[in-house]
């Protein structure tokens, strides 16, 4: 018997960024959109905990308790005082190290899978309770849709989403890694004032009507300047996206992967073009959102 969970890897719309905290977190105004890019993740039965992976960058995935997949199955175990004696397999699709929350997604993956192959039957609370232990972005992984996420991302409430909004993703050369880029966001900060992170209301209200001109002048990243001081090649992509005739071109997340806003799936065709020979990225993705959070498939 296996179970296998879809999960959605996610871009931020708006991500507004506090000071740093005393724990060394920052807190955020963060309104993910879960987008159909997935990771598939099976868990079978096996004579101990074993994780595998495939898919175009599963090499730089690590295999050991590190794996964000792993740690989900033995936290959910120990509450439950069972063994987590089982083999996880990650179908990967999602760009590792790219801002789209691949590994939290993985996370809240294992999660799911694990709880209906254990019968644990654990709240959903308490599902969203171990995905906030494991990483800021895991409990969005898990809702999809959209949400608003306060704290340090992992308080989320959920959001309306009035139609369905068309991306190109382009994933860069390299990764970046997530505290690397708000380090340099406090560096880029050191002697400013840096206001309380607050969602936009011309935002939130462009998400429920699904209008993506309105969207698009609304978008932001606080994170953005500190991706772009890391990884200034960024900047040629976001360029030739926005003459390709993209609405809204920014960071997706901690970056690297840029994302592209495009009024229609025939822009954003036109978009996926333009970036594919501009010589300014690896790949590009087409897609949608929103998607649904983590899914069971079946068995
Ligand atoms: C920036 C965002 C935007 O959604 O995601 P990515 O773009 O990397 O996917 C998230 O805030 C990343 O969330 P996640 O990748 O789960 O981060 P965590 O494991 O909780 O934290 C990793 C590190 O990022 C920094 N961090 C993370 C979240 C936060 N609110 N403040 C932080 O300063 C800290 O240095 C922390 O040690
Ligand atoms: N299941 C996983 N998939 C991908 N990366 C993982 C996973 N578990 C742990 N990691 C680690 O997390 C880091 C961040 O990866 P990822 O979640 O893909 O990016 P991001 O935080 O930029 O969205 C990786 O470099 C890797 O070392």
């Amino acid at each position: 018997m296996s179970v296998t969970v879809r999960v959605p890897a996610k871009v931020n719309v708006q991500l507004a960024v506090g000071a740093a905290r005393p724990d060394g977190f920052h807190d955020l105004a963060n309104v993910f959109l879960a987008v159909g890019l997935y990771d598939e993740v099976t868990v079978t039965p096996a004579d101990e905990l074993r994780v595998t992976c495939a898919g175009p960058d599963a090499d730089q995935v690590p295999l050991d308790r590190t794996n964000l997949a792993a740690r989900a199955a033995v936290a959910l175990a120990a509450r439950h005082g069972i063994d987590p004696a089982v083999h996880i397999h990650i179908a990967k699709d999602i760009p590792v190290a790219g801002g789209m929350a691949g590994g939290s997604a993985d996370g809240a993956g294992a999660l799911v899978a694990c709880d209906e192959l254990w019968g644990t039957e654990a709240t959903r609370e308490e599902l969203l309770d171990i995905c906030a232990e494991l990483g800021s972005d895991v409990p969005f992984s898990l809702v999809g849709g959209a949400a608003l996420g306060t704290g340090r991302g992992e308080k989320l409430a959920v959001l309306e989403v009035g139609g369905a909004f068309h991306w190109v993703f382009a994933m860069a050369e390299r990764g970046l890694s997530t505290p690397a880029v708000f380090r340099e966001f406090d560096r880029l900060g050191e002697g400013t004032d840096i206001p309380e992170p607050v969602a936009s209301r011309e935002l939130l209200d462009a998400l429920a009507k699904g209008d993506p001109d309105a969207l698009a002048a609304a978008v932001s990243n606080d994170l953005q300047p500190a991706a772009l001081s890391l990884f200034p090649e960024l900047a040629d992509t976001l360029a030739a996206g926005r003459t390709a005739g993209a609405l809204a071109a920014l960071v997706s997340g901690s970056g690297p992967t840029t994302a592209f806003l495009a009024r229609d799936p025939e822009s954003a065709a036109k978009v996926a073009a333009a970036l594919a020979t501009s010589g300014t990225c690896r790949t590009v993705r087409v897609t949608s959102g929103p998607a649904l959070g983590a899914t069971v498939l079946g068995g």
